[in-house]
């Protein structure tokens, strides 16, 4: 393999898009604008169980006994304490509207460069991304409505609404609470990259919200952080993979943790990964449970905020 950056004549400047950047027969090495070294010492072994990903039955939650509920909900509070990540299955999205999604990005992000520009939306989640050294081999759009892929992704978000308000619910029992206590869609399009070990996706970062459901089509990429090492998720193409964000660790007073996560690239296929998150509108105050702070006598570990303020507080945290 040739040395990173040795390509100097592909000019990271004269990039429109990712994709045709990717696509250039003479790039054989990432562009120095693009280097991002991924330290092999800090991946996770995936035999071993102390890094085993949690998989939910959904459909326990709904369906099941009593005893099954209860064993759920338990399980619910060691996922959330500890890793803050877990893959839901059984959840009632059809895996064809789930494939159709990815059908759709698939469609979408083949679309010319101009074309795509025009519903280019979601430049907070760039801006976000943009965050540190690294030029990040990967392209992202918001679907606003008003391309093909809208009726599907339409379809596809309030179907993953039902699934991310059940999964809240449930989180919000494994807390003591009362069910209904805590209450859009960004595709992600990595190509394949010559050095994936010299490139990131997305570097590591929280989401903001209460939590984010992702899915991919066949190609892993997504990285959890555990325990100082990180773990690459795979699991069964038809689940979703469900990460708790910022504001579920602020509402719980740093009970539950708002898992660090990072999206890796690979030198063989396109990967696409579509994030739905979840959580109150922008305005919304959010502060640890009055509930749950009495309930443990704990003085709160986090100001009120609103997601803006956590937004910037997160910008200042993640670039230090
Ligand atoms: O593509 C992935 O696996 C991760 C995407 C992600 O973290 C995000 O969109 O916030
Ligand atoms: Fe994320």
């Amino acid at each position: 393999m040739s040395p990173v950056g040795a390509a100097q004549t592909i000019e990271a400047s004269k990039v429109t898009s990712i994709k045709s950047l990717a696509e250039s027969p003479a790039l054989n090495s990432v562009p120095t604008a693009y280097n991002f070294n991924i330290n092999p010492n800090e991946e996770a072994d995936p035999n071993d169980p102390e890094f085993a990903i949690p998989i939910v039955d959904m459909s326990l939650l709904t369906s099941g006994s009593h005893v099954q509920w209860s064993k759920i909900i338990h399980d619910l509070v060691k996922i959330c304490q500890e890793l803050g990540f877990f893959i839901a299955i059984n959840h009632g999205v059809p895996e064809s509207l789930m494939k159709a999604m990815i059908d759709a990005c698939h469609g979408f992000f083949s679309l010319p460069d101009e074309e795509k520009q025009e519903f280019k939306s979601g430049d907070d989640v760039l801006e976000m991304l943009s965050m540190g050294p690294a030029i990040i081999w990967h392209w992202t759009n918001s679907f606003c409505g008003g391309t093909s892929s809208s009726e599907v992704s339409m379809e596809f978000s309030k179907r993953s609404r039902e699934v991310a308000l059940e999964k809240t619910r449930a989180i919000s029992e494994s807390l003591g609470l009362e069910p209904n206590y805590i209450q859009m869609l960004a595709a992600n399009y990595y190509p394949p990259c010559p050095q994936p070990e010299h490139a990131i996706g997305i570097p590591h970062h929280t989401d903001h919200g209460l939590v984010t459901l992702l899915i991919q089509n066949k190609m892993n990429g997504l990285q959890v952080e555990h325990n100082g090492k990180w773990l690459t998720v795979d699991g069964p193409a038809n689940g979703f993979f469900v990460n708790l964000a910022d504001q579920m660790q602020i509402l719980t007073n740093g009970k539950y943790k708002s898992v660090m996560h990072r999206a890796t690239v690979n030198n063989k296929a396109t990967r696409i990964s579509v994030a739905i998150p979840h959580g109150p509108s922008v305005e919304t105050i959010v502060a640890p449970a009055p509930e749950l702070l009495e309930k443990k006598g704990q003085a709160p570990k986090y100001l009120a905020m609103n997601y803006k303020e956590i937004y910037n507080f997160n910008k200042v945290r993640k670039t230090t």
